[in-house]
């Protein structure tokens, strides 16, 4: 952690960004926009008929419109609040990789208004081409996508990956020790903590993270966060939770391997262990969006139901003050570096604090080289 008058809190100044960029998923306001987003995210990616369907009907079993605009609002709100308090003056843009607003557009405005040099923020923690490179191909292709004659684009830059920034891991540690205290009395004690991640093909697994480390930097990301939140909630509790990490959301084809247990399967074999209580706690995820309020609020909370199984589900880091203030530390941390500064670089768990631009191969992407941007080489093929 960083202490009072360390460089990384002293300074307030942003130089050399005049401008931070959150950068999220996307996702439909409203039943008609449903299809659509459903088309745009899932364009050349070969996800059967019947499973498009399933997931249109977790939507519209929300009025057609998901969560996750409205808590990128509500981040972006509080991010102004926290940076204007703090004396860090910069204008903060948001756009998306499948919905209004779209990076392209936000990108367009971002020239137009003359900004030189912009850090992004995405609402992803962890390294793989999902949840980090195709964010990069997306801010290429923004950029790519300026009409010609039209001002030049920022220069962009990704802060680094913030899933073992303590900004990020202890709201989550509160959340889930909040979940363990709404167990009831008699079941608490014995309770596992299960650790949900999206699930993607073991294959995005194996290439995710830096080509010579030789891949797994996805599930290996998780599970150090996963044994850090375990161990800070035996030191609060006095008491040792087992923990598992376990995955949601499973998409494409049967015959394609993807990350396993999923979590429905993994509160049925709890139970029959004999497990008394879960908490399920979504650490892969930033905020309570489709995948947190559907596949875990409904899906598996109905599960577990019909296992007889006492479960909670931990919050996520949301807008936690703690993790929207992390979100001005990496910035100003990230700014000074680039002045060529000393920072400290805080982190918990043993991966290390993240680099600041990915490496040349990193997190390949499945389907083939698409260039990127923010990373060692850019624009880069792979
Ligand atoms: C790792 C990961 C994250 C976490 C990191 C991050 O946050 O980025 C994430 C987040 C999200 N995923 C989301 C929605 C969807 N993801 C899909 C499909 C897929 N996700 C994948 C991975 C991830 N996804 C993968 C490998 C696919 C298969 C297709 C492909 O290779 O791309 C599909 C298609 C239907 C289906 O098959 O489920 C939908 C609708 C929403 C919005 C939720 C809302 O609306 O509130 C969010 C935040
Ligand atoms: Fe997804």
């Amino acid at each position: 952690m960083s202490s009072p008058g360390s460089a990384a809190e002293s300074s307030t100044d942003p130089a050399p960004y005049d401008a931070l960029l959150l950068v999220s998923f996307g996702g439909p306001e409203g039943p008609d926009d449903v299809v659509p987003f459903l088309e745009n995210v899932t364009r050349g990616r070969g996800i059967p008929r019947e499973r498009l369907e399933q997931v249109g009907e977790h939507y519209y079993l929300f009025g057609g419109k998901s969560p996750i605009n409205d808590q990128n609002r509500a981040f972006l709100k509080d991010l102004r609040a926290d940076l204007a308090e703090a004396g860090v003056d910069i204008p903060v843009y948001w756009g998306n990789r499948n919905w209004d607003p779209y990076l392209t557009d936000t990108l367009a405005q971002m020239a137009a208004d003359g900004v030189q040099r912009a850090a992004c923020f995405m609402t992803s923690a962890y390294s793989s081409w999902s949840s980090c490179r195709q964010y990069r191909e997306n801010l290429f292709a923004a950029v790519d996508a300026l009409p010609e004659g039209s001002p030049a684009a920022p220069k962009l830059d990704k802060l680094r990956h913030y899933f073992n920034h303590p900004g990020f891991v202890e709201p989550v540690v509160d959340a889930t020790l909040a979940a363990l205290a709404e167990l009831p009395d008699d079941v608490r004690d014995g309770a596992h903590l299960a650790f949900v991640t999206h699930s993607i093909p073991t294959q995005m697994n194996d290439a995710s993270g830096p080509p010579e480390q030789g891949g797994g930097a996805y599930v290996r990301q998780h599970l150090d966060v996963a044994a850090v939140i375990a161990e800070r909630v035996r030191e609060e509790t006095g008491r040792e939770h087992p923990h598992e990490l376990v995955y949601c959301s499973r998409s494409g084809a049967p015959h394609v391997p993807w990350l396993e247990p999923d979590v429905n399967d993994h509160l049925a074999a709890l139970k029959e262990q004999g497990v008394p209580a879960v908490v399920m706690v979504p650490v892969g995820f930033v905020s309570d969006h489709m995948e947190v309020i559907y596949d875990l609020d409904t899906e598996a909370m109905a599960t577990a139901e019909e296992l007889g199984l006492p479960a909670r589900r931990a919050g996520t880091a949301g807008t936690d003050p703690r993790f929207v203030r992390a979100v001005r530390d990496l910035l100003l941390e990230r700014a000074a570096a680039e002045r060529g500064e000393p920072v400290e670089r805080p982190a918990v768990g043993t991966t290390g604090p993240m680099w600041d631009r990915c490496p040349v191969g990193c997190c390949a992407n499945p389907r083939g080289a698409v260039p990127t941007l923010t990373g060692e080489r850019e624009p880069i093929d792979q």
